[in-house]
């Protein structure tokens, strides 16, 4: 069995592509970093280490990997392929649409046979946007033939997987816990047997429970923690303030969620527990830049942020907590995220209430808008005067 995984990064190295490999997929990585392709095809092995006293390292082996611009070979791999998947983030989905177009025209010419393509990426119907990516590329004979045979089935993962220096190149340390959920309602075929991996009928409770809560934790501490001067997301954790924070948004996503989605209230407390455990982890050392990242993405209307402060208002749940963690991604200033940058630019030429209009579509007469400019009016204050 083959698995073709577009990312040979932290999450495609560190969870993905070990699970295929247990499972016993050959894992063919496809990935535009040279130097990370040739390791692979060297050692066709790699290690993963558990962020854990004393764990063992677990090897993964019998993988190669292609580079992404050899499309004609990555399509030839597709087309023979069991399963592809990625882990290659949001943005770079349009420019894999491309290769995986070609490579299920390839696979559709030649005998008939089902294949299931997951994207596993912190976003919400990830899969199937990247269908849209691909079915944009495709003559009209192939998208309704593909419309038979080939699925795009949403997923759901979490793990922690911080940036790292090994070095080994390829040694990934992990948090772990791990959970991968797929949508089985959307699967052709067969169902991958991938131990690790739970499929579900519905996967919207899945989804919104991790975004909204793992993802959004993890916002208000990175944004926050940034603002407040710290490196690690564990430093920012000791701040009372923070702590606080982060509490605060999670009790307001909580009730969204257990309302929405009946969670029991005791279950959903446990889960957050759960999660805040994980992100004290000392070993991980995830830096608060790397959690932070791309806030253009993280303040967009339906991701870890707006979307769940949208919906509490919606339902009459209070967005204190979220407006503030709202207000400190729109002063994340982190010279090295070109994102970052761009809002804080647009801020300064425009005005912050302009910038929250125009990426997180938030206006100033609204609740929520004047949450979100009160806390960061006091954010302001307090980085002026520390
Ligand atoms: N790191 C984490 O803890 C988690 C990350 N995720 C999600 O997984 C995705 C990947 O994240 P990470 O592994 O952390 O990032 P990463 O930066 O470690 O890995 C991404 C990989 O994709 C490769 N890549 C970039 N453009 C490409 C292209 N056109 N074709 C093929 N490969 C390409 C990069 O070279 C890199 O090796 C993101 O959507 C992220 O949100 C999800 C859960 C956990
Ligand atoms: O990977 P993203 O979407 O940039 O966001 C970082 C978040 O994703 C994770 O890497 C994994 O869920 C978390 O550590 C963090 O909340």
């Amino acid at each position: 069995m083959i698995a073709v995984h577009f990312g040979a990064g932290n999450i495609g190295r560190g969870f993905i592509g070990q699970l295929l490999n247990q499972a016993g997929y050959e894992v063919v990585f496809v990935d535009v970093n040279q130097e990370l392709v040739d390791e692979l095809n060297l050692r066709q092995s790699y290690e993963v280490q558990l962020a854990t006293e004393g764990a063992p390292l677990s090897q993964v082996t019998g993988v190669r990997a292609i580079l992404g611009k050899d499309i004609e070979t990555v399509a030839q791999t597709i087309a023979q392929a069991d399963l592809v998947t990625t882990a290659v983030g949001p943005s770079i989905l349009p420019h894999i649409a491309g290769a995986i177009a070609e490579g299920i025209s390839k696979r559709l010419a030649g005998e008939a046979r089902a294949l299931n393509v997951i994207a596993c990426e912190n976003m919400i119907g990830g899969s199937q946007q990247l269908k849209g990516y691909v079915y944009g590329l495709m003559s009209p004979e192939d998208q309704s033939r593909a419309d038979e045979w080939v699925a795009f089935p949403n997923a759901a993962v979490d793990r922690i997987v911080p940036l790292q220096k090994h070095a080994d190149k390829l040694l990934v340390t992990v948090e772990p816990f791990f959970e991968w959920v797929v949508d089985q309602s959307q699967i052709k075929g067969e169902v991958p047997a991938i131990e690790g991996v739970t499929y579900v009928f519905d996967l919207a409770p899945y989804i919104e429970r991790k975004l909204f809560t793992v993802n959004t934790g993890h916002a208000v501490i990175a944004y926050l923690g940034y603002l407040y001067g710290y490196g690690t997301i564990d430093e920012a954790l000791q701040d009372q303030e923070i702590q606080q924070a982060i509490r605060g948004a999670l009790q307001e996503t909580g009730e969204l969620l257990q309302k929405k989605y009946h969670f029991e209230k005791e279950t959903h407390e446990a889960y957050v527990e759960k999660i805040l455990g994980r992100y004290s982890n000392r070993m991980l050392a995830d830096h608060v830049t790397r959690v932070a990242r791309s806030p253009i993405r993280k303040l967009s209307p339906n991701d870890r942020l707006v979307g769940p402060a949208t919906q509490c208002v919606e339902r009459g749940i209070s967005v204190e907590y979220l407006g503030l963690a709202i207000a400190a991604a729109l002063l994340f200033d982190y010279p090295e995220d070109p994102e970052a940058m761009q809002i804080q630019s647009d801020r300064k030429q425009n005005g912050f209430a302009h910038a929250m209009q125009s990426y997180t579509g938030i206006s100033e007469e609204s609740l929520l808008g004047a949450i979100v400019m009160k806390h960061a009016r006091s954010l302001q204050d307090r980085i002026i005067s520390n």
